[in-house]
């Protein structure tokens, strides 16, 4: 039996009072790569939000890297958030620092302090990302394709079982996106990670298919279980 990371069971999703996503039920199992899509406004973000915390889970139940989401303490979220791997497209490195640093400082402020073991670390994620050359440049020194895959360095920082991407090849040419892909793939492979990526983009769905979850009229759609077109 493989290690399931998420399981929602007939969860009810709102924004505020306004149900966005109604009896939602899918898990997701150690190593699965699992797109998300849908239209502008059906509920991605606001599904992946539940999944981190952002958003309370106020009506089923769910469970995301061993954490309970029904009625979570506001201040387990942030131990929630160190066992995930977040990333995001608009994504913003700090601008006054290098690479190296700007990895140093959420190591920091996720309660690293041995200088020898965070030095390690980043050598790692760096190495994952094939950027291990590149530490000390300047964020503006960078390319589009590079800083995403500074972002991806630093959702490994902490080993997680699951990244949460949100168009993480929003911005970039698609043969920027196809190297990014490539590498969410490798990490799949190579780590037993599981991710799951919220997008828009087509062409990145027919070239590397997977499992899909689709946000449509309030439901959520599973190509593991329903036959839906991608
Ligand atoms: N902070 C918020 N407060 C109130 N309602 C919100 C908020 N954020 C989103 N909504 C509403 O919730 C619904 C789902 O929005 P959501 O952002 O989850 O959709 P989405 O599928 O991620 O869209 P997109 O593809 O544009 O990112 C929409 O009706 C939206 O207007």
């Amino acid at each position: 039996m493989s290690e399931t990371v998420v399981a929602i069971n007939n969860a009810n999703i709102y924004q505020g009072e306004n149900l966005v996503l109604e009896n939602v039920n899918f898990t997701i199992s150690r190593g699965e790569f699992v797109y998300l899509i849908g239209k502008t406004g059906s509920g991605k973000s606001s599904l992946l939000k539940t999944l981190y915390g952002e958003l309370p889970l106020k009506e089923g139940t769910g469970n995301v890297v061993g954490f309970d989401l029904k009625g979570m303490n506001w201040k387990k979220v942030p131990f929630l958030r160190r066992n995930l791997g977040v990333v995001f497209q608009d994504f913003q490195l700090l601008t006054d620092r290098n690479i190296y640093e700007n990895l140093k400082f959420v190591l920091q402020a996720t309660g690293w302090t041995d200088k020898r073991l965070m030095e390690e670390k980043i050598n790692d994620v760096l190495d994952k990302v094939g950027l291990k050359s590149k530490g000390f440049k300047m964020p503006f020194e960078i390319s589009g394709g590079e800083q995403q895959r500074v972002d991806i360095a630093r959702a490994l920082l902490n080993s997680p079982k699951l990244i949460l991407a949100d168009e993480p090849t929003g911005n970039l040419d698609p043969e920027t996106s196809d190297e990014i892909m490539q590498l969410l793939f490798r990490i799949v492979k190579d780590y037993g990670t599981s991710i799951i990526m919220a997008t828009h983009d087509f062409m990145v769905i027919k070239n590397y298919p997977s499992r899909t979850l689709t946000t449509e009229r309030g439901k959520v759609l599973d190509s593991a279980t329903t036959a839906i077109e991608a």
